[in-house]
């Protein structure tokens, strides 16, 4: 049997902040390969702290995190640049570049597969041009390869930034509130898109989310963290409405409920 890539297992991680804010706390996670799981939580709770550390955007104080059985927190060079680019990210912001064409946007990722010179010069193959035009055939924006990114609305920005998230091939795709700044149309699409991108290419996908319903819709498992800390852990089909008053009491109503 061959087994699936895109395993995640988090030990005991903690990540303080320069000035000494408390991002992650003794956070434990295990995320098998193949798994949609929704991190649901306050604002400031941790929730962006936790993928950028998945993606070594930044480093954790303490702990590890390996990604199919390399640990990233203490790779190097070539090894982090490697694991790197197993993990695609989407952010609430798209971070596409706006002067570019979608086609080229799309092509950004495949950037990891290059040397630096060749992606600057736009050096792509054949292969990977057919890849970027199949990835937005997938988000359905194929008609928008010419046009340049910054004359797309929102949710499709959100779904050209998918199809770069698709070539790159990667094993995991973290989403940091993809849909927070769509409609409720647009925020179907995407996660619609996600949900596509773990059920048909069996990536597994780790989303960002405020939104409850959001996560019951779509997730095979539900996270809560509060505080820097993790305080729910569930599949979806023993998820209950009232578990998440643990991950959204306020401090300061529990405080004042004593
Ligand atoms: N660069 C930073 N320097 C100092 N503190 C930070 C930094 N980034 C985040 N924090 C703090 O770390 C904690 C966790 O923040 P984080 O952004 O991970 O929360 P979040 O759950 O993603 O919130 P949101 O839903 O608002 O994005 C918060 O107290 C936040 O203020």
């Amino acid at each position: 049997m061959v087994e699936q890539n895109g395993a995640v297992s988090i030990k005991n991680v903690s990540k303080i902040y320069p000035n000494g804010t408390i991002g992650l706390n003794q956070v434990d996670l295990d995320i098998k390969a193949g798994e949609f799981v929704v991190i649901v939580g306050l604002s400031g709770a941790g929730k962006s702290t936790l993928l950028r550390a998945i993606n070594r955007l930044h480093d954790v104080t303490s702990g590890t995190i390996v990604i199919d059985g390399q640990d990233i927190t203490q790779a190097k060079g070539r090894q982090l640049r490697n694991i790197r680019r197993n993990i695609a990210m989407i952010f609430q912001n798209f971070n596409l570049v706006k002067r570019a064409t979608v086609g080229r946007n799309v092509l950004n990722g495949r950037v990891g597969y290059y040397a630096t010179w060749q992606s600057i010069l736009g050096l792509f193959s054949a292969a990977d041009k057919q890849q970027a035009i199949v990835a937005l055939e997938h988000v359905n924006m194929l008609e928008k390869y010419y046009i340049r990114a910054d004359e797309l609305s929102g949710g499709q920005q959100q779904r050209v930034a998918i199809a770069r998230a698709m070539v790159q091939s990667p094993h995991v795709v973290l989403a940091d509130e993809p849909i927070a700044a769509l409609d409720p149309k647009n925020t179907q699409m995407v996660m619609d898109d996600l949900k596509r991108l773990n059920e048909e290419l069996g990536l597994t996908v780790i989303v960002n989310l405020h939104s409850v319903p959001l996560a019951l819709q779509y997730a095979s498992r539900i996270v809560g963290l509060r505080a820097g800390q993790l305080v729910y852990d569930k599949p979806i089909d023993e998820v209950n409405q009232n578990d998440f008053d643990a991950i959204y009491v306020e401090e300061s109503a529990k405080e004042s409920s004593k």
